[in-house]
């Protein structure tokens, strides 16, 4: 059971101020990271996951002060992530991409296929990953970031790209992996699947956290309909 914990956290660009005194816990489960474009989603992921060093406040993982760990000790600590933007290794199969992620762990290769069975893209194993539809690509970052073995897991829109029973099937596994344990943040702009599978909800705006609660307590907060219409 692992539990992360921001604590004032603020980052600011020059004049702007991109993450503006944020204060949150997340336990496990699944948790939902929404906002309008440009409300701080990003650059918070880019702070927990060690990619920026917040110009003030800490990140705490189990108690443990983190906030100057780099990216690698993170992940070493179980932090894995999944980028907006696909990171894969485009010339590697997509098995392949898989495996050079366990090994990164001192993992079997043998976990391989499980993984890529899990996430639904057996049947693209063998093809070279620049080559597989954006929904596959981003399970298949998923399946390389569970190739860690992560306590904390932060995926950035996963599921752009997906169809609707795509999405199904990924939300089932959200939790799943929940149900293992496992803390999954995802920030997301499909709020069918934010609504309907987290545990908890973070509604950020301008830098700041609006409301924090369960689906159904955010949906009925009057500044999330404000904050999304702009
Ligand atoms: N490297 C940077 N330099 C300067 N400003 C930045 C930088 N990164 C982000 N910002 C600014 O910080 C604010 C928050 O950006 P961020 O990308 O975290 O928002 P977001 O909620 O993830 O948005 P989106 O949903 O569009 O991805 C924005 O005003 C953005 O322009």
């Amino acid at each position: 059971m692992s539990t992360l914990r921001l604590e004032g956290v603020t980052v600011r660009f020059g004049q702007v101020t991109a993450v503006d005194d944020v204060s949150l816990v997340v336990e496990p489960g699944v948790t939902g990271l929404i906002g309008p474009n440009g409300a701080g989603k990003t650059t918070l992921f880019d702070v927990v996951s060690g990619l920026r060093r917040p110009s003030a406040g800490r990140v705490l993982l189990d108690d443990e002060d983190i906030t100057a760990k780099g990216p690698h000790q993170r992940s070493r600590l179980g932090v894995a992530r999944t980028f907006q933007r696909l990171e894969v290794f485009g010339s590697l199969t997509v098995w392949e991409n898989v495996v050079v992620a366990l090994e990164s762990r001192r993992r079997s290769p043998d976990l391989a296929a499980g993984l890529l069975e899990r996430v639904g893209i057996a049947e693209f194993s063998a093809k070279q990953a620049d080559t597989v539809p954006t929904g596959a690509a981003r399970l298949l970052e998923l399946a390389r970031a569970l190739a860690t073995d992560p306590r904390l897991l932060l995926l950035d829109e996963p599921s752009s790209g997906l169809d609707r029973a795509e999405t199904g099937a990924f939300g089932a596994l959200l939790r799943e992996l929940s149900a293992e344990g496992r803390s999954v943040v995802l920030v997301e702009h499909d709020m069918d699947l934010v609504m309907g599978y987290c545990d908890t909800v973070h509604v950020l705006t301008l830098g700041r956290l609006l409301v924090s609660g369960t689906p159904a307590a955010v949906r009925a907060h009057e500044g999330v309909r404000e904050a999304y219409l702009g």
